[in-house]
Formats: structure tokens, sequence, C-alpha cells
């Protein structure tokens, strides 16, 4: 199995797709697309933040419901973790109707217990980014306050973790979410592309951190922003620096064990698509930030800028008057 492989040609398929597409999956390092979905258009959307990182592939479950996948890296996984348009990929989801995503990533682990190929719902982050991603979809002339103290969506997170019996196989790979574990687990998001240090790796771990990736941020903040339920699947790759006696994490370490995570994000995927299809379907998934970001502006009527405006239409057509 190659992981870029796709099985419909791309360039088969229609450019455009006019119903809603209420669900996004966000594939990370190692899962370029997902098996078990039959694509029927693939969508090449631009923002007023430019263009995500790849076309967006809609499939529809054999019940009718849409899904929207997007390569967090490219298809052809050519863009550096610093780099991915995470702005143009959110509001790209956002302006096709997602109103939740689950976003899987290639996670190191920090503690014993988090086994390589293990998987983790972390339910909260640590940023350890430099700053220098674009990290927000609001500017100077339009000033608003996302809250994001539990930055990912805890009724997401406890419909996933219904299914951990999915992964466990011979090796007992175990699927770790707070609801399974009663702890916090949280994701440290740093900037890369270089792995850490052994002594960045335990500094992390004397933060609380459970698993390190490069990718969270800013893409949950954005998510955040733009209203959509959010809940990364985080898959263990490796014990990154911290353990003495074992040499430091590389990438052919990761890419060791990226197959069979692949196959196993590729195995829950089917099962939580089934089962968010009934969630958002009912209204119970997908609705909860709604409105939120609405009153959030800081900025007063006169402090407004046209153009910026113009831009938050994209995301949230019919919130504030253009006039
Ligand atoms: C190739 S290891 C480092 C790389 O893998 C993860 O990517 P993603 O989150 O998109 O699966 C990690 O965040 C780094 O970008
Ligand atoms: N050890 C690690 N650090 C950061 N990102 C990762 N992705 C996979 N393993 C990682």
């Amino acid at each position: 199995m190659s992981l870029h492989r796709e099985t419909v040609e791309a360039s088969a398929l229609p450019h455009t797709f006019n119903e809603p597409v209420e669900l996004g999956i966000i594939g990370g390092t190692g899962l370029y697309h997902l098996e078990s979905l039959t694509p029927v258009a693939r969508l090449t959307i631009s923002t007023p933040w430019g263009a995500p990182s790849s076309a967006i592939t809609i499939s529809k479950t054999a019940s009718g419901f849409n899904v929207a996948f997007l390569a967090r890296h490219g298809v052809h996984h050519d863009t550096l973790p610093t780099e991915v348009p995470a702005i143009a990929n959110i509001a790209a989801l956002k302006s096709i109707g997602v109103k939740a995503i689950v976003a899987f990533s290639a996670v190191g682990s920090l503690q014993q217990e988090i086994k390589p190929r293990d998987f983790v719902l972390p339910n909260q982050i640590i940023d350890r980014t430099k700053g220098i991603r674009q990290s927000t979809f609001f500017e100077r002339g339009f000033v608003a306050h996302a809250g994001f103290g539990d930055p990912f969506d805890p009724k997401l997170s406890k419909i996933i973790s219904e299914f951990g019996h999915v992964l466990e196989g011979a090796e007992d790979i175990k699927l770790h979410s707070k609801e399974l574990d009663g702890k916090d687990l949280t994701v440290i998001c740093m900037e890369g592309p270089a792995f850490s240090t052994r002594a960045e790796s335990r500094m992390y771990q004397s933060f609380g951190g459970s698993v390190i990736n490069m990718s969270v941020l800013p893409e949950a903040k954005l998510a955040r922003e733009a209203e959509i339920s959010y809940q990364m699947i985080c898959m263990s790759t490796d014990y990154d620096a911290w353990r003495e006696d074992e040499e430091p994490v590389t990438v052919e370490t990761v890419v060791g064990n990226l197959k069979a995570n692949s196959a196993n994000a590729n195995r829950l995927a089917v099962e939580i698509i089934k089962k968010l299809e009934v969630a958002i379907k009912s209204g119970e998934v997908g609705n909860d930030l709604a409105g939120s970001m609405k009153y959030a502006v800081s900025t007063s009527p006169k402090g407004i800028k046209r153009d910026v405006l113009e831009k938050m239409h994209f995301l949230f057509p019919g919130y504030w008057p253009l006039e």
C-alpha cells in the first residue's frame, strides 16, 4: 500500500459540488486520503487568505452524508509544518458548510504508557510554536477574541472514544482519552521541522505534556474562530527524545509506524463517520459554537475596515452588515 496512492483518478472528478458538506476530515503525515470513501468531487477553493494545502475531496456515504477530506501537507506532502496554510484550510472547509472537523496527526509520545501506534484524543494544548504562523482570522480593523480554554470539542471526543476496540488488535493498541483515562491529555505543539532536543523533550514532560506534534496550532484555534467543532486524533509514532536508553526520534522511526497508523486511522474513520453522520444530522454535534463570534468583536463600527469586513463575510455571511 502506498500512503500517497488515490483510488480514483483525481482529474476525472467534477470540480463543483452544490450540497452542504458538514463533516471535514484533515489528514496529516501518512494519511493523504481515506480509503473507505469513494470521492464524488474534488474542489479547488480559493479563499481571501489564499489557497488551501490541497484540493478538497468530497465523498458521499451510502446514506447520502457528505464528507470533505483535506491533506494538511498536500497530497504529496510538500508543505512544511510551519508553512501549512491553516487559515485557508479552515476558511475553505467553513465555506462549504463544515460544522465539525476530525483532524489526524502523527505525534511523538511523552509518556511511557502511550506506546508508538497508540491513538490519543487530547483535551488540552500547550503552544510552543514561535509566533511565526498566522494564527487568527482577525486583524487591524476587525478585532475579535474567541474563547479557547477547552480547545477541543468534548462531544466529538466522547463519540470517538467509543471506538477504541477498532484499534485493539494483536499488538494491544490503545485509544487514550480523558473519558477513558480519567486525566488530562495535553498535546504540545512545537515549531519544527527539526525534532526536540532531549532537554526540551524532558521539559515538555515536566509541563505535563502527553504527546507532541507540529500541527495542532493554529489549526485548532482557527477552527474555534470559525465556530467549527474540532477534535484531533493523535497517532503515536515514537517516544520523542526523552528516553535516556534509546536513540532520539528520527523520521525513519516515524515512517516505520505510519503504515500501521494509517490503516488504523482508516478503520477508525469508517466507524466515526457513521456515528457522526447521525450526531450531526440530529444537531447533537456541530452547533455548540454557532453564533459565538457574532458578539465577540471588540472593534466599534467606526473602527471597522471595509476590506477586512469583506473577508469576514466569507466566513460569517450575514453576521455583520457591510453598510
Ligand atoms: C514526519 S514527523 C513530523 C510531522 O508529523 C506530524 O505531522 P501531522 O501533524 O500533519 O501528522 C507533525 O505534526 C509534524 O508535522
Ligand atoms: N517526536 C515528534 N515531535 C514532533 N512531531 C512529531 N510527529 C511525530 N513524532 C513527532
